[in-house]
């Protein structure tokens, strides 16, 4: 039995990459099974080794991207590191018809347009501990190129210095301890629905 949260709002997660949003909401979704989708993003850069179309992205030619943007298909949608990102609103309608609790991982001039638009959803930002164990982690995970990295730790200085702002997000996690940080984000997605 899929073990529901009383909000069904969904949860947009965002955080510098590397700091360990993927891992996070991984631990929620084998914890809780059937309850939790992963909005699949639309993509057109190319796929790393293992990844799916239509399970780790929708990857799309940029003609096919900029089709769907200029309809107004996307919620959000973004240019970064020479590739453009978006989410479909029909791939979060599809989700949520289903019964599931979208959770949605964005960057950041995504979650500032999807805020702008109205849509209803839950902000959570995940934080490195530190600058240095954030450079660790993206070096570690050995996925991307120097040049990626370098780019990914200019970016994470941006993503860090909007998380200040004052009502941007819901809740902040400082991804120190793997387990801590957990029971934080699982804690907030399951409290109770406030009464308006
Ligand atoms: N609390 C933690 N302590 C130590 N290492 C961690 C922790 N959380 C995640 N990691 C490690 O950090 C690396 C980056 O994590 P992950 O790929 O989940 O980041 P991400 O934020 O999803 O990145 P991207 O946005 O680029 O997809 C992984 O190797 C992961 O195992």
């Amino acid at each position: 039995m899929p073990n529901l949260p009383p909000q069904r709002t969904p949860i947009v997660i965002s955080g510098p990459s590397g700091v360990g949003k993927g891992t996070l909401y991984g631990l929620l979704f084998e914890r809780n099974p059937d309850t939790f989708a992963l909005s699949v993003s639309h993509t057109t850069r190319s796929p790393r080794p293992g990844e799916e179309h239509g399970v780790h992205y929708h990857f799309v030619t940029k003609d096919d991207f900029l089709k769907l943007k200029e309809e107004g298909g996307f919620v959000e949608s973004a240019q970064f590191g020479g590739n453009f990102y978006g989410t479909s609103k029909a791939t979060i309608q599809e989700q949520t018809a289903k019964g599931k609790v979208v959770v949605l991982d964005i960057e950041m001039e995504g979650v500032k347009q999807i805020k702008a638009t109205g849509f209803p959803a839950r902000y959570v930002f995940i934080a490195p501990p530190s600058e240095e164990e954030l450079e660790k982690r993206l070096r570690g995970r050995g996925t991307d190129k120097e040049e990626s990295i370098l780019k990914r730790l200019a970016q994470a200085k941006l993503e860090l210095e909007y998380s200040k702002t004052p009502g941007v997000h819901d809740l902040i996690i400082v991804n120190n301890d793997l387990e801590r940080a957990y029971k934080e984000l699982v804690d907030f997605v399951y409290a109770p629905a406030k009464s308006s």
